[in-house]
Parts: C-alpha cells; structure tokens; sequence
C-alpha cells in the first residue's frame, strides 16, 4: 500500500505512519499546498483544505491512498475553536473525512487570527518557544501536553483508516 502523505509537517506525519504501519505500508512525503487560505477560518475551509492536500498527494505520489490534514479555526458563539480534519482519497471513490478534538482559543490568541496573524507564529510568540506547529501544537500547550499535535492527528489517523477498512470489508 503506498501511503502518499500531503505534509512535511513532523506532527502530522508522525500520527500517519503510526497509525498506517499496521499495514505493509510504503510513505511517501510530499509538500501539497492546501488550495485554502494559510489560516482556515472555518471547518469548511479546513475541511476543504484536507481533500485538496490528500486528492493532489494521491495524484503527485502516483500512489493507491493519498492523506490531507489541515488545521484552522471556526468562529462559534463561544469563542474561537482550533479545529483540525482529515481527508483520505482513493481513485474513483469520495474521500473518507474525520474531524479532531477541538478546543477554545484564549482570547488574546483569538483575537489576533481575527485580526489576520496566522496561529503558528502567534503561538510562538505567545508561549515564547519556537515551532510549535511542528511540535506539541496550540492543543498541547493548552492541555499542558495531555494530547499533543500528533496526539490529535493520531486519532484522526485511526478515524480515517477505520472508515477505509470498513469500506473495504462492507464490500466484501
Ligand atoms: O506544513 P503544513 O502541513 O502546512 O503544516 P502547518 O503547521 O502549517 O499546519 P496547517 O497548514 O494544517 O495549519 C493551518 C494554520 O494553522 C496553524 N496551526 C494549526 N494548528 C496549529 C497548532 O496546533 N499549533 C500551532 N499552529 C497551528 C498553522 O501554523 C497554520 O498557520
Ligand atoms: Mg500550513
């Protein structure tokens, strides 16, 4: 099975590879543009994002299953939600999509992606480390590193893989 994966990002392919290695499975890294904006302002548009990353991985990788995830936000009533969802595509079929856990941005965080920063940087500066995306990501600092970014993106993984699995088995 070759896994074409849609990010460089550590994070995200740490949780693809955990997850997918259950499998006899060769990966394949590959820089995709998202085709949405660099900070998705709704589930929509992270959702959008995924598809476009894992159709373009399938179609770039040459390979038999092609994975987007994309991270973003969406505005609620109570504030804004780190939102985070998956995509896996395969040839001639819809793609196979899976949400994250989601949590609240502080305000102070908040207010400056409404105010068009992007939430990598503004994490960094606001927890003064470097690189928190392609580490622990906003959800580990704010659960105090009880479920880190590939934490988040190891759950989708099994979500995303599940759902292929019981595709493939429902047809048997
Ligand atoms: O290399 P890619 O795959 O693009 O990885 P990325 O870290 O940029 O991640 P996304 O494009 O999926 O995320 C969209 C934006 O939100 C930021 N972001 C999303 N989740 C984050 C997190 O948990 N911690 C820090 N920044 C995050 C990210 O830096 C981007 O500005
Ligand atoms: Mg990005």
């Amino acid at each position: 099975m070759r896994v074409v994966i849609g990010s460089k990002n550590p994070a995200k392919i740490k949780a693809i590879e955990t997850i997918f290695s259950q499998y006899k499975a060769e990966f394949i890294v590959m820089d995709i543009p998202s085709g949405v904006a660099e900070q998705p302002f709704s589930d929509a548009e992270t959702i959008k994002g995924a598809v476009n990353r894992a159709a373009d991985a399938l179609y770039s990788g040459e390979g038999q299953i092609g994975i987007g995830l994309e991270g973003g936000v969406e505005k609620t009533e109570n504030g804004l939600f780190l939102c985070n969802w998956g995509a896996l595509v395969e040839k001639d079929e819809p793609p196979i999509i899976a949400g994250g856990a989601r949590i609240l941005l502080p305000e102070e965080v908040a207010d400056r992606l409404v105010k068009g920063e992007e939430l990598g940087p503004v994490m960094d500066d606001y927890a003064k480390k470097q690189n928190i995306r392609h580490n622990e990501g906003a959800i580990g600092v704010f659960t105090n590193g009880q479920i880190n970014r590939a934490d988040m993106f190891t759950h989708v993984a099994k979500l995303l893989l599940g759902q292929y699995e019981y595709r493939h088995v429902k047809r048997r």
